[in-house]
């Protein structure tokens, strides 16, 4: 018989997630029944929707969410061979069993020499996120200029280089000044540190005089409020995350942004990767394509052993990664 360590939310976050909010607790897992698969985690997932969600989606004692690429160690459904690599969406657990429907195989042509933790960033959601928000929110055309903040995270660092594959300007800001280092050696045409800058306004005038044709918005608050009255006519606002807000113990009340979105008759629209999923396979190749070929880089926040994961997490929400945060088992 299999024991499982799992992380339970033992009390809802109030602010920042606290070490106390977490609780690991051992789970022992039943013998594999006909058509059932055991797998073991490799790499998990801390993403920023967990801090919202967990409000929304949780009540204490849950697992908490998530997802991982895990190795399948033990198998009863043909379908699947032992020591196949899969994503799954099973929370934060080092072992789980699976009939096989809610489990994801890497993409086809996936290297070995392609680290498998990327499934869970640059050619996984986060990925995704930045491949749907370009592509399909943004709409964004060569020659555009695009702005996205959070720039050094998963998603952000994905987006700055698909804008530049496809033509684009693009200015990013983020919270370190070694991150604005990393955005410019990605190829940003402009970055800067959003939390050293005098004004925010000066630096967005100063980055891009002409405007934003495209705003990719991973954080929301304060930022959103300032940035939106520097997007050109007929501009785009891909309404990703609002990361600025979700450890709010009180609600921000933020200035109103209805006279320049009417003004310059601007697109703003929320999304939710998970809405796009027949763009997944899609984007999930070209993605992998682009990483192959050494168009898209990427740079993983690796934190080692399944006992950090609540570290993990407080120092990905407090802005201690760069590039997409996972932890090694
Ligand atoms: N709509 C969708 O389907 C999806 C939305 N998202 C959203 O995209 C955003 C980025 O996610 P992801 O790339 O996974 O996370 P990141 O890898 O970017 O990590 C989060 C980063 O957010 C930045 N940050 C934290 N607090 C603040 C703040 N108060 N103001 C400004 N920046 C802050 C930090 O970087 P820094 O050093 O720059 O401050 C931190 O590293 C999040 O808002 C997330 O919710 C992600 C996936 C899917
Ligand atoms: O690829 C997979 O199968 C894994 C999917 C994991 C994940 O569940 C999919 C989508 C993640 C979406 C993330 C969304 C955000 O980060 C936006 C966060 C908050 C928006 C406000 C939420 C308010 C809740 O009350």
């Amino acid at each position: 018989m299999v024991t499982a360590k799992v992380w339970v939310l033992k009390k809802h976050f109030e602010g920042f997630p606290k070490p106390s909010d977490f609780e690991m607790k051992q789970v022992a897992l039943a013998n594999l029944k006909d058509g059932e698969l055991l797998l073991e985690s490799v790499f998990l997932s801390v993403d920023p929707y967990m801090r919202p969600y967990s409000k929304r989606d949780m009540k204490e004692g849950d697992v908490m969410i998530g997802t991982q690429v895990a190795r399948i160690v033990e198998s009863k459904n043909p379908a699947f061979a032992v020591g196949t690599f899969v994503v799954a969406n099973r929370g934060w657990r080092t072992h789980f069993i699976s009939d096989g429907k809610d489990l994801n195989l890497l993409p086809a042509g996936w290297p070995e020499s392609l680290p498998k933790s990327l499934a869970l960033g640059t050619v996984g959601m986060p990925g995704l996120t930045a491949y749907v928000g370009l592509f399909e929110i943004c709409k964004m055309k060569p020659g555009e200029t695009v702005l996205v903040n959070a720039a050094a995270g998963a998603v952000g660092s994905v987006v700055g280089q698909l804008a530049k594959i496809g033509g684009c300007k693009v200015v990013g800001c983020a919270g370190s000044d070694s991150k604005v280092a990393y955005l410019k050696n990605i190829g940003f045409d402009e970055a800067f540190n959003y939390k050293t800058v005098a004004s925010l306004d000066e630096a967005l005038r100063k980055a891009s005089p002409d405007g934003y044709d495209c705003f990719f918005d991973n954080v929301g608050g304060e930022f959103a409020s300032i940035a939106i009255n520097h997007m050109k006519k007929f501009g785009r606002i891909a309404v990703c995350g609002a990361i600025s807000q979700y450890n709010d113990s009180v609600p921000q009340k933020g200035p109103y942004i209805q006279i320049p979105m009417i003004f310059n008759e601007l697109s703003m629209k929320g999304f939710i990767v998970s809405s796009w999923h027949n763009h997944r396979e899609e984007g999930v190749k070209a993605l992998l394509k682009w990483v192959l070929e050494g168009k898209l880089k990427y740079h993983e926040q690796v934190t080692e052993r399944f006992e950090n994961m609540p570290a993990a997490f407080i120092g990905m929400l407090k802005g201690e990664n760069l590039g997409k945060a996972v932890v090694k088992v």
